[in-house]
């Protein structure tokens, strides 16, 4: 599902943010990648994303080498990975419902099909009743949810998140790690970076720790360490 084989990324001279890494994840996974800041965790998510290119190596995503994909295909293949960030990144000027929708609009699905899915994902994201809210009135665990609606609205079989606790409380924080969880049971392969080492010891599951762009350690069942 995801293969990097010896990527490295630097922006400048020096270290490389992301320093020959090896990392495989499997389809149906939930992994957490965890560092200290400038570890390179969100630049490896940009990597996923063909945000950036590798210096070098080889990066596969669905069977697809990026490193290969056609600048005009580059949308397309964004589209089939569903990403959240701590930011929530939603639009402002329109509501819940066509936040979610948009994410259809724009692959030009059918009326009929969104006006199905849309409530679908809103429900499976406990939000079916604030379809009509626009984002400043809800909170920011709820404005995550419709970050999350949006992400799998089209059925992505990855789902990345970077942060996506970053800016909520911990009971609020705890309530979307435990829907990205059930979105993995589900069947979507998981990726979350996160400062969040509560959940990270609670939740069990595939830790992989950066260190100045390296891969430190990656444990199935994993704790948070701190790799000073
Ligand atoms: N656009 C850029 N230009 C130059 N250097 C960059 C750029 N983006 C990141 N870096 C450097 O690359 C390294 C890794 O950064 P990255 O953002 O991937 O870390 P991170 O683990 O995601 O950190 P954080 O937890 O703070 O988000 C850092 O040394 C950072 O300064």
């Amino acid at each position: 599902m995801i293969d990097l084989k010896g990527v490295s990324k630097s922006y400048a001279k020096g270290q490389p943010a992301v320093n020959n890494v090896d990392l495989h994840v499997d389809k149906g996974e939930f992994v957490f990648v965890v560092g200290n800041s400038g570890s390179g965790k969100s630049t490896l998510i940009k990597l996923l994303l063909k945000e950036l290119d590798p210096t070098s190596g080889v990066i596969t995503v669905n069977q697809q080498n990026l490193n290969k994909l056609k600048r005009r295909k580059i949308a397309k293949y964004r589209r089939g990975v569903g990403v959240v960030f701590q930011d929530f990144r939603l639009l402002k000027d329109r509501n819940v419902y066509e936040n979610v929708a948009f994410a259809q609009r724009v692959i030009e699905k059918p009326t009929r099909v969104i006006k199905k899915r849309v409530p679908e994902v809103l429900t499976m994201v406990g939000l079916a009743e604030k379809y009509k809210s626009f984002p400043k009135e809800l909170s920011g665990g709820e404005q995550q949810r419709v970050a999350l609606a949006r992400a799998l609205v089209n059925r992505p079989a990855i789902l990345l998140a970077d942060e996506p606790t970053g800016n909520l409380d911990p009971k609020t924080s705890f309530e979307i790690m435990k829907l990205l969880e059930e979105i993995n049971e589900r069947g979507t392969t998981v990726l979350v970076v996160t400062h969040n080492r509560e959940i990270v010891n609670a939740m069990k599951k595939r830790v992989i720790t950066m260190k100045k762009g390296v891969i430190v350690s990656d444990e199935q069942e994993g704790e948070y360490h701190y790799a000073n």
